[in-house]
């Protein structure tokens, strides 16, 4: 408090008051009488003890040392002569709070800010204990101010009009200041409550915080408790102008996040927060302020002393100068936190709880005069999580040359290979700083609305999330526009801190920054590599098979198994498996069940002949297959493990599914079809493979439940893909172009005005309206109101909104492939096909799982192909289905691609068809499964082997297959 001296800070009036009835308290009678207590509910939060030591503490100190000098406040003259009279006086002055207002207000004396008095006037050694008498109290009564706060509903604050005052008077000041910078002004919401100071005479906070250092330091230990300070600086630099300005720092921008808490007692983790701009006033308006500052200055309760506070301070101080080095790396500015507080163990758990900063990496020149906005933000802090939240820079991912950061994940490199300041235009770094301290302050569990982050336009922090498989600790990188990366670790409780932390979001990269950060974890890297590189790469490219590429296997055993047996023989080949099974023999090659030697680990090898298929001209269709199912990532697609070539054959070691596939399922079914639920939790999973094959620019193209194999847990996975189209995928913003209404109808047909069947139910008796009523307001989900009103017009609006299309719905074919019940007519017909063609083949397989038998079938396959064209579409008298089931199919199988289902907009128009009302699609992977597979009877052909295990492939060609026998 003593650096602010002098400063003109706007406090809220209610702090005040509060403040002097918490001063008043020392002219009570002595703590412990119940009386007391009730007078005092603030007290009644634990930390009076203390803090009744440390007041009499003060007074002895004040009554051995009578000195004139301390005269000169009214104030502590009162308090003096208090002391020295005991009880009574406490007695007389309570007497005299209570009766008279003017008295009362006397009691504030001492203690209000932006006097003009200031107890620095005068010889420091008196002055100092009235000083520390002071701060401890204004410190106290804040707390108690916060704590009380903290109790009452916000609603009931009649510090509304106050807040709004505050935030009117703080959008002016930021209207100033952006008026200035040409910088917008969030107007965002904002919760936060803060008051503004200007003062043109006020210390920068670089000034400031040395001061407060010293204050801790020239403290005796014996003393009053100094709140102890721990601080987070997250030095940014951006660019207003959006220019690429590079080196020269023109002006400064500090934000600083200072929360005031004292005395160790205090568990309640309220706290004010005070984000305080500096701006240098000196520059004209048009002057781009190229360097920021975070600041954030938290009190730390665990502090257990002044000792340990000027140790701390100490250390603080040395954060700053190793800061202010790093500053001076021309190429990163890296911050560093925790590890810059000495060489403290990184397992110290009180350590760990100090740690929290970042300093200024600026330098500032003191001789310049500064204006200050002084913002304090009162937040509203759970009061778990703020007394155990510890921010922190891991100075471990700064290398000694400042020049890199490791990615905490992976621990790669994090390289900003730009050498230059790249800065944020004006709007981008408006937003996402004012979006990231939005993050940042979700992070720290600070309850507030960040309008008052909206001046912090050149601070880019990207928070992380939480990995739940590695601890309980965020972690946040903070890049600033390019510069710097830092990287910021939240403990959520210091038990659980590992001191690791996982970045699992990836920086944004700056749009006008030429800079790139390299993360080895990401599944956009593995696509874009993809799709710059499609041809065939043999073990040299098993490497690029990391589990980091396939996220939701990264916890399968058989990663690791097959990087074992790599790392132990060097390379992988079909001599590392044991041939358990032939599986099944394909157009391209032939399928087994294969033992990773010395592992319990079962794949599917698929193995196919170089030779073979290069003399058939199958290769393409070889590579394609290689090529998509290294890509895929998906719980209803196949994984590819690893591919190698042994002996010119090619092999592909792939995710074993011991269910058999759908079609051999639907004929143990007893009417040789599929229930409709049981259909549904099918082609869900279907629609939601070909969703992602589309968005991948995978055209399918060979549906059918011969290609769908049912895994042990009775979940699906689409397999073969070498019949499938590659293509691009330009995602698209699409406009509806047609009436709302027009596109109710669409989806819908006659059923938003009538009746319909529940997909899940067949019975008659549960006909309800149906139409997408998730859609709808609860209003509209009345079917009394349904019958009588259109369609809600929330649903309307919906259906008008422009909608992402990620799906190559404008790709094209003339090949002719499929298999001839499932073939679409658009192939048939060699007009060129889509993805659109697997919006029909889904058709066809909803009617085959639900009616047994597909919808075209002829005797013979150019009648089927006839029918396919010109026949239309008869649904069966029996088994009984579904109104929305059939409407489904009858939209799939429209016979103009054009006007099918699914082709303007992909999956996401089929998934809102009422068949699937009510279908958590998020979480479909998660349900129960109509049935479990019998894995022990899946129609797999049993491999023998010779004695001597010797065992051999030899591959023949049957007709148009190839396959492999073992002798
Ligand atoms: N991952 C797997 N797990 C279990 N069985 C599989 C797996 N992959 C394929 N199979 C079985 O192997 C058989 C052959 O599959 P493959 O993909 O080689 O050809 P196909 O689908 O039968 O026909 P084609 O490749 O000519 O279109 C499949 O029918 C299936 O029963």
């Amino acid at each position: 408090m003593g650096s602010f001296v002098g400063a003109c800070e706007i406090v809220e009036e209610k702090d005040v008051v509060r403040l002097a009835k918490h001063s008043s308290r020392y002219c009570m009678p002595p703590l412990g009488s119940s009386n007391d207590i009730e007078q005092r509910p603030a007290l009644k939060s634990g930390y009076q003890g203390s803090m009744e030591y440390d007041i009499d503490q003060l007074f002895q100190s004040i009554t051995i040392k009578p000195s004139p000098r301390r005269m000169m406040g009214s104030s502590f003259h009162h308090l003096e002569t208090s002391a020295s009279a005991g009880t009574s006086r406490c007695t007389s002055a309570g007497t005299s709070r209570s009766t008279s207002p003017s008295k009362k207000g006397a009691t504030k004396k001492p203690f209000p800010m932006g006097t003009p008095r200031s107890p620095r006037v005068g010889p420091s050694d008196s002055i100092s204990l009235k000083q520390a008498l002071r701060d401890l109290c204004i410190s106290k009564a804040s707390e108690m101010a916060a704590q009380k706060r903290l109790s009452k509903s916000a609603a009931a604050s009649p510090r509304v009009s106050e807040a709004d005052r505050i935030k009117s008077l703080y959008r002016q000041v930021l209207n100033e200041s952006a008026g200035r910078s040409g910088l917008p002004v969030d107007k965002g919401k904002s919760l936060v409550e803060i008051s503004l100071t200007p003062v043109d005479d006020i210390p920068s906070s670089s000034q400031s915080v040395p001061q407060r250092f010293d204050a801790l330091e020239t403290e005796p230990s014996d003393s009053i408790s100094e709140p102890s300070q721990a601080e987070i600086i997250l030095p940014v630099s951006g660019n207003r102008s959006g220019l690429k300005t590079v080196g020269c720092q023109v002006s400064e921008t500090s934000l600083l996040l200072k929360s005031h808490k004292s005395g160790s007692s205090l568990s309640s983790g309220s706290g004010d927060y005070e984000l305080q701009i500096e701006e240098n006033a000196s520059y004209p308006p048009h002057v781009v302020i190229e360097d920021s500052l975070v600041e954030i200055d938290k009190h730390v309760t665990s502090l257990p002393s002044c000792s340990g506070s000027k140790v701390y301070a100490e250390e603080l101080d040395k954060s700053i100068v190793s800061s202010a080095r790093l500053k001076s790396e021309p190429t990163v500015l890296i911050s560093e936190l925790n590890g810059n507080f000495g060489n403290a163990p990184s397992s110290g758990t009180e350590d760990r709880k100090l740690v929290s900063k970042v300093t200024n990496n600026i330098p500032r020149p003191k001789s310049r005069p500064k204006r200050r906005i002084l913002l304090k933000r009162k937040l509203r802090i759970a009061v778990a999580s703020a007394t155990k939240m510890v921010e922190k820079v891991d100075t471990s991912l700064v290398e000694p040359n400042g020049s890199q950061v490791l990615c905490q994940k992976c621990h790669c490199a994090v390289k900003s290979t730009s050498s230059e300041n790249h800065l944020l235009t004006d709007t981008d770094s408006t937003e996402k700083c004012s979006n990231d301290l939005r993050s940042f302050s979700k992070d720290v569990s600070i309850e507030a609305d960040q309008e008052s982050l909206a001046s912090t336009r050149l601070i880019r922090i990207v928070k992380c999330n939480k990995d739940p498989n590695k601890d309980s600790s965020d972690s946040c990188e903070v890049c600033d526009s390019g510069e710097a990366v830092i990287v910021m670790k939240q403990e959520v409780s210091p038990s659980n801190y590992s001191g690791k932390g996982d970045a699992d979001e990836q920086i944004r990269e700056n749009p006008t920054s030429s800079e790139k950060f390299e993360f080895s974890l990401s599944s956009k890297n593995s696509l874009g590599d993809y799709s710059s590189s499609t041809s065939m790469s043999e073990e040299s490219n098993l490497s690029r098979f990391s589990c980091g590429n396939k996220p939701h296997m990264s916890m399968d055993v058989r990663w690791e198994a097959i990087k074992h047996v790599k790392l132990q023989y060097g390379s992988l080949g079909l001599r590392h498996f044991n041939l358990l099974k032939k599986l099944g023999c394909g157009d391209i090659g032939t399928v087994y069940l294969a033992e990773l030697v010395g592992t319990n680990c079962l794949f599917a090898i698929k193995v196919m002949d170089n030779e073979f298929l290069a003399r058939r001209k199958k290769t393409p269709r070889a590579q394609a297959e290689r090529a998509i199912l290294k890509m895929l990532d998906h719980p209803f697609l196949p994984t590819l493990y690893a591919q190698f070539t042994s002996d010119n054959l090619s092999c592909l070691v792939m995710e074993y599914c011991p269910g058999g596939d759908l079609h051999v399922l639907r004929q143990k079914q007893l009417s040789r079809c599929f229930s409709e639920p049981a259909a549904r939790f099918y082609v869900a999973e279907i629609l939601l493979a070909l969703e992602y094959l589309h968005m991948l620019g995978v055209i399918y193209r060979d549906l059918k439940p011969e290609n769908i194999l049912v895994r042990e847990d009775g979940h699906i996975m689409l397999t073969d893909f070498d019949l499938s189209l590659r293509c691009a995928v330009n995602p698209t913003l699409l406009r509806s172009t047609s009436p709302p209404e027009k596109d109710l109808a669409r989806m819908s047909g006659p059923y938003n005005t009538s009746n319909c069947i529940q997909p899940l139910c067949i019975e008659p008796s549960c006909r309800v309206p149906c139409f997408s009523p998730r859609l709808l307001s609860t209003q509209a989900r009345n079917p009394k109101q349904r019958k009588t009103k259109r369609p809600d017009l929330l649903t309307q609006q919906f259906r008008s909104l422009p909608q992402l299309v990620a799906e190559p719905t404008e790709a094209r074919s003339n090949s002719f492939v499929g298999t001839h019940e499932y073939l679409a007519p658009e192939i048939i017909k060699g007009e060129g096909h889509g993805a659109a063609v697997d919006w029909w083949t889904f058709g066809v397989l909803l009617y085959e799982l639900l009616y047994g038998k597909t919808p075209f079938k002829g005797y013979d396959n150019e009648e089927t192909l006839s029918n396919v064209v010109y026949q239309s579409l008869k649904f069966p008298d029996s088994p009984l289905v579904s109104f929305q089931a059939k409407e489904l199919i009858r939209k799939l199988l429209v016979k103009d691609p054009e006007s099918r289902l699914g082709s303007v907009k992909g999956a996401a128009e089929i998934k809102r068809h009422p068949f699937f009302e009510g279908l958590n699609w998020a979480l479909i992977r998660c349900a129960i499964p109509p049935e479990l597979p019998d894995i022990y009877d899946n129609g797999a052909t049993e491999v023998t082997f010779p004695e001597g295990n010797n065992r051999y492939l030899e591959c023949k060609a049957i007709g148009d297959h190839l396959e492999f026998q073992l002798f």
